[in-house]
């Protein structure tokens, strides 16, 4: 029987990952996926999903390496194996360049990447208005694909999702143990006056000439070449929450792509796509105890990825359900029952 209630708030890249982490590696918990918004509607669902896009000022550079290498090792075995074309994983190469030699010139992620080195001057010589550059191959994850795949994943370990808001984690106090994964949600159901909105305007044109990605180090201009389309990009404007196509954006995209993409300027646009980016300084993986209808219930966050969630999606997950872990042998032994 199904001893341990497990609630988990969010169907984006975070939720869905941490779901099935925890669905499958704890068949005594009973799961349940609670989101207002489920794919194609979440902010996952528009990220390019690049990977190496994760940084967090203050957290030990070994944990952040652990949820790189985890989340890298995971998409890595869904690339190379018959699952990548209905999970949407696939294998980018490209790089990464720099008006101005950063002062971090071999980043955390470096030695998981495939092949990384710094740009010849031959490389280079190609992006005139940039001195310094990264070349290697990493891995893409298109959500609108992947989420999809995750759920049935989900389903399949037993899991069950239910669509509707949770105004207050007091809603859930039917359940032993609460994982919030709600992103920028988290501002207002946990009350965290960190989280702030980054708006990120993209867009998808058909050039299927491009196969290698481009991405200023500024991380505002980007372009990712995807399994149907590529992505161009971008802007960050922080605590900005308009959800509408800004046709200024729009134009200084094309513009920007197009000056370090030349051909570009010919690519027909498909489509044009904002999301907010769940902005924190910070990463939040750690677990606390809320009072629920007058009982201690333990709550695991997983949110405040900023513009890298699907870079350490699986890693950061597999944290949570190592604090889930912890939750349950903290129980008293009857609850467990
Ligand atoms: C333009 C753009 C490009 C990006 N490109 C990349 C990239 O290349 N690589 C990369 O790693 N990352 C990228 N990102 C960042 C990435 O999209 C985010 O870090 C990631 O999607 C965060 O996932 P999440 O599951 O926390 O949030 P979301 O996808 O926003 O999901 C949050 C979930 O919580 C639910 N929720 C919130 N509040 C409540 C509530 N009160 N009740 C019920 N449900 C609730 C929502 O409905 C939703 O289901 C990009 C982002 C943008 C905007
Ligand atoms: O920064 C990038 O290259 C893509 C990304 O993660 C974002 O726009 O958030």
């Amino acid at each position: 029987m199904k001893s341990v209630r497990v609630v988990v708030v969010g169907a984006g890249v975070i939720g869905f990952s941490t779901a099935v982490c925890i669905a499958e590696a704890l068949p005594f918990c009973s799961v349940t996926l609670v989101a207002e918004r489920f794919t194609p509607d979440t902010t996952s669902d528009g990220a390019a999903g690049i990977m190496f896009t994760s940084h967090s000022p203050d957290i030990p550079v070994e944990r952040q390496r652990r949820w790189f290498k985890d989340s890298f090792d995971h998409f890595l075995a869904i690339a190379q194996s018959q699952h990548a074309p209905e999970a949407g994983v696939i294998m980018s190469s490209g790089w990464q360049i720099f008006k101005e030699v950063p002062a971090e010139k071999k980043p955390y992620w470096s030695d998981f990447v495939f092949g990384f080195r710094h740009m010849t001057a031959s490389e280079l010589k190609r992006f005139p208005d940039h001195r310094f550059g990264q070349a290697f191959t990493t891995l893409k994850c298109e959500c609108s694909t992947y989420l999809p795949w995750l759920e049935k994943r989900f389903k399949k370990a037993g899991g069950r999702v239910e669509q509707r808001k949770v105004n207050s984690l007091q809603e859930l106090s039917g359940y032993d143990i609460v994982v919030n994964c709600s992103g920028l949600g988290s501002k207002t159901l946990v009350g965290d006056t960190q989280m702030h909105p980054i708006r990120g305007q993209i867009l998808k044109v058909q050039a299927p000439w491009l196969k290698h990605f481009i991405r200023d180090g500024d991380g505002k201009t980007y372009i990712y070449p995807g399994i149907h389309s590529v992505t161009i990009g971008g802007t960050r404007q922080e605590g900005d929450w308009r959800l509408d196509v800004d046709e200024g954006d729009t134009r200084s995209i094309i513009e920007r792509c197009s000056r370090l993409e030349p051909s570009l300027s010919k690519a027909k646009v498909l489509s044009t796509w904002v999301g907010l980016r769940p902005g924190r300084r910070n990463v939040r993986v750690e677990r606390e105890e809320v009072l629920l209808q007058g009982r201690r219930v333990p709550v695991v966050h997983n949110y405040g990825h900023g513009g890298g969630g699907v870079t350490i999606s699986w890693g950061t997950a597999l944290d949570a359900l190592g604090l889930v872990r912890q939750c349950i042998h903290e129980m008293p032994l009857h609850a467990k029952l």
